[in-house]
């Protein structure tokens, strides 16, 4: 299953995470927020729409870069997803969670510290350590 991710950049420099609801697959999780991507649908497409569902933000698709990958490990016996992240640096809207859950603005090292699904840790890795070379 090909899923994409939005690493959303604020001005001041903190990130959007999302903390999944409470009953989904790592509710109560910190990732960064996006979903599957549906057949014939492109990654960037499907990111812009599962952004606006979820948090009602409308993405500018000139500012996104891909700067992510992940894969879950063949041997987990859970459906099997590659997550490739993308970051974002211009929106319009404001952040409302639609489909429950909360949002947060935090500092790559407070995001280290959330406690996330094993591929955002991954994700979060790449994504900060790109970030500092
Ligand atoms: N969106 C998102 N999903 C992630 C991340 N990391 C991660 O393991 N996943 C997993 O990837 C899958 C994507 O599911 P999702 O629930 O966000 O996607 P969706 O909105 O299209 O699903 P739904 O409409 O069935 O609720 C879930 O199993 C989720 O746990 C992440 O950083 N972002």
């Amino acid at each position: 299953m090909a899923v994409v991710a939005a690493a959303l950049r604020r001005c001041d420099g903190l990130w959007l995470m999302y903390k999944r609801p409470e009953g989904k697959q790592h509710g109560g999780l910190w990732e960064f927020p996006g979903g599957k991507v549906e057949q014939h649908e492109n990654p960037r497409s499907a990111l812009i729409r599962e952004i606006d569902e979820e948090l009602g933000l409308v993405i500018d698709e000139a500012t996104l870069a891909p700067s992510g990958f992940a894969e879950s490990a063949v041997t987990s016996a859970a459906p099997q997803i590659v997550i490739s992240l993308y970051t974002a640096s211009r929106w319009t809207g404001s952040p409302v969670c639609h489909e429950g859950g909360e949002y947060g603005w935090f500092t790559p090292r407070e995001i280290e510290m959330l406690e996330k699904p094993p591929l955002d840790v991954v994700l979060a890795h790449q994504l900060f350590a790109e970030l500092q070379n």
